[in-house]
């Protein structure tokens, strides 16, 4: 039996990573492997709960209040669904984990990359990835998907002005740059089926499979 391994998916919204999740969670399960799909905010009731109170935009949170809400949301998360599911053997395919903190509440707000690592630390162990996908495509064809998508009105951080998702944007690269070993940018733009194969054959080289 194989070792679980943790694989996360980054990007700005309606990039494609919900869809991508489930495709790589299929393809997994196909191979015979036992895999989890989950996503954050969320993944347990309690982190469920917790981000309808980071969405709902009848509330102003502050970053830092922000940031506590959403490593209180992951810690509960790694307790208990991802933690377990390793220590199973499972496969963990996570819709964004933390480098999503690092990059919106560090990123597009200015906490720094130090504080929202330590609450990951006081939190969740300092749990990590072993592969993280960052997806990315053009920016008018992700206007057109969110306009579809989201026709009912954006989240409260989804909402946030342009600018913010412009820094955002830019952290994530930059974390991607910084640490090659764990991320690999995915080209997201045409059919899921094609981002799915561009996932599949880098997940095959991250881990060593060859090509
Ligand atoms: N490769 C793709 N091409 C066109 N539309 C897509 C593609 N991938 C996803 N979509 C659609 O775009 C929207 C956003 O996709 P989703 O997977 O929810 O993105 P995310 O989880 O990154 O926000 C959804 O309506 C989805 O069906
Ligand atoms: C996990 C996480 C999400 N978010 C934000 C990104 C999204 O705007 C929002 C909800 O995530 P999600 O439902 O994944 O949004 P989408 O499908 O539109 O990409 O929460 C953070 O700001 N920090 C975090 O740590």
């Amino acid at each position: 039996m194989s070792m679980g391994r943790f694989i996360s998916l980054e990007g700005g919204e309606g990039v494609g990573k919900s869809t991508q999740a489930q495709m790589l969670a299929e393809t997994l399960r196909g191979r015979g492997l036992d895999v989890l799909l989950t996503r954050e905010p969320g993944g347990t009731p309690g982190a469920e709960a917790i981000r309808a109170l980071l969405l709902d935009t009848q509330f102003d949170w502050d970053a830092s209040a922000e940031a506590l809400l959403f490593a209180a949301a992951r810690s509960d998360h790694v307790a208990n669904t991802i933690a377990p599911a390793l220590d199973r053997g499972e496969w963990v395919v996570c819709d964004r984990f933390i480098d999503s903190s690092r990059a919106y509440q560090a990123g597009g707000d200015d906490l720094s990359d130090d504080a929202i690592l330590s609450l990951h630390t006081i939190g969740s162990m300092a749990l990590m990835p072993d592969v993280t996908f960052l997806l990315h495509a053009d920016g008018d064809d992700i206007a057109a998907r969110l306009a579809q998508r989201d026709s009912d009105g954006s989240d409260r951080i989804g909402g946030k002005p342009a600018d913010y998702h412009a820094r955002v944007a830019q952290r994530f690269r930059d974390l991607a740059g910084s640490d090659p070993e764990r991320f690999v940018l995915i080209d997201a733009n045409g059919p899921p089926d094609a981002v799915h194969e561009r996932i599949v054959r880098a997940l095959a080289s991250m881990l060593g499979e060859g090509g």
